[in-house]
Formats: C-alpha cells, sequence, structure tokens
C-alpha cells in the first residue's frame, strides 16, 4: 500500500533511509580511519580541524595536550561505537570530500529512492537533507552518486553544527526557519525513531523508513507511520 502526503519540503536522512549503514561503516568509515592521524597534522592551520582536534580531546576526556595518537584513539573508539559526535564528522567529511573529489569514493542509494528523488522534485516538492554527516560530506554523497549528480535536486543541507543534534526539536524548529516553512509542510524520512519523535514534537509530519537489513529495522516507531521503502511513499507538493 502507498501512502501519500502533502509537503513543501521533504528533509531526508542520509544513513539508513537513502544509502545503506553498510556502506557508510565499511566503505566511508574504512576510507577514514588510516587517514585521520595525517589529516590532523598535515591541516594543523586548519580552524576547523583544530577546533575539532579540541573538541575530541574535551568530549573524549584527554588532556588538553594530547597528541595525535591519543586523539585518534578516541576517534577510532567513536566510529567502533557509531557514536555520531560532532568533531568526528567534522573530520570525517573533510576527508570524504578530498576522497570523492580524488574520485576515489562515490556514494550509495537504494534502487529506489533515485526515482522518487527526482519524481518529487519534478512535481515541485522542495528536497533539502538533516544528516549527522557533516554538510561537507552531505554534497559530494548527492554529487557523486552511482546515478549520477543528484546535487540539482537538493536546495539545503543541515548538519548538528548548522541546524544542532537530530534528537532534539529545537533543531527542527531551526530547520524549519532557515527553510522559512511552517513546520506542518514540512516531512521528515528517517530510519532512527528518536529523530522522528523529535521532529515531530516541533510539529513536523514525519514517515519511518524501516528497511529489511538495515541496523534499525527492528526498532519500536511507535505510532509513527513506516514505510518499507520509498516506492511505498508518496508526496505531493503543498500550495
Ligand atoms: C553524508 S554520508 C556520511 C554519513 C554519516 O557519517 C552519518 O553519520 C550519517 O548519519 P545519518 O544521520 O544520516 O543517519
Ligand atoms: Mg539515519
Amino acid at each position: 500500500m502507498t501512502l501519500s502526503l502533502i509537503a513543501r519540503t521533504v528533509v531526508l536522512d542520509i544513513e539508513g533511509t537513502t544509502g545503506a549503514a553498510g556502506y557508510v561503516h565499511g566503505t566511508l568509515y574504512d576510507y577514514a580511519r588510516p587517514r585521520l592521524g595525517p589529516w590532523i597534522d598535515t591541516h594543523a592551520d586548519d580552524p576547523d580541524v583544530v577546533g575539532a582536534v579540541a573538541r575530541t580531546r574535551d568530549e573524549g576526556g584527554l588532556r588538553e595536550d594530547a597528541g595525535t595518537a591519543e586523539v585518534v584513539d578516541v576517534l577510532h573508539r567513536w566510529m567502533d561505537d557509531d557514536v555520531k559526535a560532532t568533531p568526528l564528522k567534522t573530520l570525517q567529511g573533510q576527508i570524504w570530500a578530498a576522497g570523492y573529489a580524488a574520485g576515489e569514493l562515490s556514494s550509495h542509494f537504494f534502487d529506489d529512492v533515485v526515482p522518487r528523488l527526482r519524481a518529487w522534485h519534478e512535481r515541485g516538492v522542495r528536497l533539502a537533507v538533516f544528516s549527522s554527516g557533516s554538510v561537507a560530506s552531505q554534497v559530494p554523497w548527492f554529487r557523486h552518486a552511482p546515478a549520477g549528480d543528484l546535487t540539482p535536486l537538493v536546495t539545503d543541507y543541515f548538519d548538528t553544527v548548522t541546524a544542532g543534534p537530530k534528537r532534539e526539536a529545537g533543531s527542527y524548529d531551526a530547520i524549519a526557519a532557515a527553510l522559512g516553512d511552517e513546520p506542518g509542510r514540512l516531512l521528515f524520512l528517517s530510519d532512527l525513531p528518536a529523530e522522528l519523535f523529535a521532529a515531530r514534537e516541533a510539529g513536523w509530519q514525519v514517515v519511518g523508513v524501516r528497511r529489511a537489513g538495515e541496523p534499525n529495522a527492528g526498532a519500536d516507531f511507535g505510532d509513527v507511520p513506516v514505510v518499507a521503502d520509498f516506492t511505498e511513499l508518496d508526496v505531493v507538493a503543498a500550495p
């Protein structure tokens, strides 16, 4: 059965919703892992790197003068435990962006996603992204898709730096304000119930994406409507 909704903007989670968690944790995390130390050492004059390292020391319980090796140990531990820590996402995003630019990485989209995104876009539905992955990693994810450059479909990108934590309603308030849309005209799609509950608390429409084989397939979505993939969802542009 198809769920039909009316929305001005569809805001997309990435991992588990539009692309496979296994691809992110395999291909992308494996690419970043050995590059974190050298990246930190060769970008010591980049304020974003300096800030991410300082925050990693702080959040990771390290001394203020802890060296790169100790910082990298914390970053690796966060990756092992899939902690979506903002400083990790900042550094990963920079490394991945360089990897995409060098032609060493491409992204992953489930087969049902791109046709739906194209159809919604053609109907005048605006598409935006809200992911724990940094904006610096989101844009090349859409630009270097196996189906080609998808960035013309997407108007806005938000992460935990620009919007705030994904499990807090205030972050969805911030996105609604940035988009200039009433919350009720926004639709958030995610594989994680806690994110959907936060968006709903902010007055958004929400749909859970429970994909077979993905880490959150067994999660409890409560009374949030759920689809198995994008073929079960249709969105018409709100006037
Ligand atoms: C932009 S691709 C990298 C994805 C990533 O690092 C991540 O943490 C995705 O989390 P999401 O909020 O999209 O589930
Ligand atoms: Mg997700």
